[in-house]
């Protein structure tokens, strides 16, 4: 594809939210790579860009994988960023079930028009069931949004049918208001010397030095990250 042609795709920006362990790096790199990422250790937020085909055509996709590291700490500038996000608590994990529950919450009081979906993983380990899966349902129902349980190490078909409605809304949507320079947090996050991206086969992760944006949440946190199997 020429350069001008990609320039030109539509875009889509996911955030996906929750509890520290729940999964979710393994689930944006299974989505992005089909591959499952088994230890995975990341102190910092990770934004991965990658064209993806849907049914309806070629659309970049830029996901970041917000870090829970602080605890109670509410992303907002992530939500604000994202056209859409992914809550995800595990099964396994009664608080990473209060906690998508209170940014659920959260998101309604700032009545942000991302739209949003519902994620319980690890449903391979049903035998350390903390969370009905009643609860996930009516969790979401209550918010009017959709919701599957889903096991990202067995490579659940609903993960994929998630992210792809997720996409196809958002990408029908117009195109959201933002109160700050989009263009200006991509720029700093890609031409961060300290942190390059990473070439994926089809597309690049950088760990995200959010700057002025994320300041308080950054400098607590510890940067870098590592990732023992090879994206
Ligand atoms: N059994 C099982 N383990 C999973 C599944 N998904 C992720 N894990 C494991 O759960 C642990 C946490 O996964 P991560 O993807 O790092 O979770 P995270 O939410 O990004 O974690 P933080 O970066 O600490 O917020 C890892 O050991 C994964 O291998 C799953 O579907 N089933």
């Amino acid at each position: 594809m020429k350069m001008e042609d990609k320039a030109n795709l539509p875009r889509v920006r996911i955030a996906v939210l929750g509890h520290v362990n729940v999964g979710k790096s393994a689930l944006t790199v299974r989505y992005l790579t089909r591959r499952f990422i088994g230890e995975y250790r990341s102190n910092t937020d990770l934004l991965y860009r990658q064209t993806v085909p849907l049914d309806s055509g070629l659309l970049d996709v830029e996901i970041v994988d917000v870090s829970a590291e602080i605890e109670n700490d509410f992303p907002i500038e992530q939500i604000q960023w994202a056209d859409a996000c992914l809550i995800v608590y595990s099964i396994t994990d009664r608080e990473s079930y209060k906690y998508a529950t209170r940014a659920l919450a959260n998101m309604k009081s700032i009545q942000t028009s991302t739209s949003s979906y519902l994620i319980a993983n690890k449903v391979d380990l049903d035998h350390l069931r903390e969370v009905a899966e009643t609860e996930g349902a009516s969790l979401a129902a209550s918010h009017g949004i959709g919701f599957c349980e889903v096991s990202v190490a067995d490579n659940s078909p609903s993960l994929y049918k998630a992210f792809e409605r997720l996409l196809n809304d958002s990408r029908g949507r117009p195109v959201k208001q933002r109160k700050f320079s989009v263009s200006k947090m991509i720029g700093t996050l890609i031409g961060n010397n300290d942190h390059k991206p990473i070439q994926l086969t089809q597309g690049t992760m950088v760990p995200c030095c959010k700057g002025e944006l994320h300041k308080s949440r950054v400098l607590k946190r510890r940067q870098g990250f590592t990732a023992t199997a090879s994206l």
